[in-house]
């Protein structure tokens, strides 16, 4: 059921407590992010779960083989893109894919077979035997993600894969990387900045802070828990009896976390924003409350950042 299980993990590079206590599960055949700001820890639990550090304390799971133990075993199950290309530029994306393939121990047939098919889903295979020199930065890192595709690994780690690529490129990786983890049934494991990807893509996202998990759910989940949706809903000036008669009706609705009601002006946060405001509006009408028009501003992932970070740079 779970193809990646992180338990209490702690990572210290010499005083800087890099992770502090970390736990998490990711289902198999699921996208799960990782957000966090700079210098939460994101890279070093990446690099830990790709075999290339070794975590303090706790123990990590994948495909049901400890990372320490089984090192050889977890990174045939494991594929991994960092931040930094590592595509070998002076060659082309065939040499490139070659070398890798030899790599990971991979028979020639099966190199072209794969190869083929990763360049052909990535749509590099027209330009498969040009200099990767010459390719764009998104095209370099299409191949960075196919070459970590090559052995068809369990679950596919990517550190920030869609830094610097624009909100085409973004969308076009996004697309083929999902199309494969549903094909192949790839478990995605990403750290990304770009907060409205994950808002359609995960299953499941955690925030990280200074090597701590602050929070794990569904994208929904985060957001709701926030109770951030504003509601205004501006009308022709109440009397005072009107006013406490839906002051009266308000403080039966079921979650609302806050309201203010004006002569002219009704304010509401909730974590419901569109159902409260149809059902307030339907109450309004009824009562013959003459409505100028209403707003709703319903609370994004950006605002679980903020709300979690306090970070004014969130990219939304
Ligand atoms: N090899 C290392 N030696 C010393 N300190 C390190 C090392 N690697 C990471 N750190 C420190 O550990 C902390 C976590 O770093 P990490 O790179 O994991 O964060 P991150 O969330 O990936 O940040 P970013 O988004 O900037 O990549 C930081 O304070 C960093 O300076």
């Amino acid at each position: 059921m779970y193809e990646l299980t992180v338990n209490n993990v702690s990572k210290s590079f010499a005083k800087k407590v890099a992770l502090n206590n970390v736990s998490l599960k990711v289902r198999k055949g699921s996208i799960f992010g990782l957000i966090g700001p700079n210098g939460a820890g994101k890279s070093t639990l990446t690099s830990i779960l790709a075999t290339l550090t070794l975590p303090n304390e706790g123990t990590v799971e994948i495909s049901n083989l400890d990372v320490v133990s089984k090192v050889n075993k977890v990174r045939k199950k494991v594929g991994v893109t960092f931040q930094q290309t590592t595509v070998f530029s002076t060659g082309t994306a065939w040499e490139n894919l070659w070398i890798a393939g030899k790599m990971y121990g991979m028979s020639t047939t099966k190199i072209m077979e794969r190869g083929e098919h990763l360049l052909k889903e990535f749509d590099l295979f027209q330009a498969s035997n040009d200099l990767v020199d010459t390719y764009s930065g998104g095209m370099k890192r299409k191949l960075d993600i196919a070459i970590s595709l090559l052995h068809t690994p369990d679950i596919l780690l990517l550190d920030e894969p869609t830094a610097g690529l624009d909100p085409e490129s973004r969308t076009t990786l996004w697309q083929i990387v999902t199309k494969i983890s549903q094909d192949e049934g790839t478990t995605i494991f990403v750290t990304t900045h770009y907060l409205e990807e994950l808002n359609h893509l995960a299953t499941e996202i955690a925030l990280i802070n200074n090597g701590k998990i602050l929070d794990i759910g569904t994208p929904k989940e985060l957001i709701n828990k926030l109770a951030a949706d504003q509601i205004e809903i501006h009308y022709r000036k109440l009397d005072l009896a009107n006013i406490h008669k839906i002051e009266a009706y308000i403080s039966n609705l079921k979650e609302i976390v806050r309201h203010e009601i004006k002569p002219t002006v009704l304010t509401i946060m909730t974590s419901h924003g569109q159902q409260i405001l149809s059902e307030l509006l339907k109450y309004l009408i009824q009562s013959n409350v003459e409505i100028k028009f209403s707003e709703l501003k319903q609370a994004t992932l950006n605002d679980v950042y903020l709300a979690n970070f306090n970070e004014k740079e969130a990219e939304l």
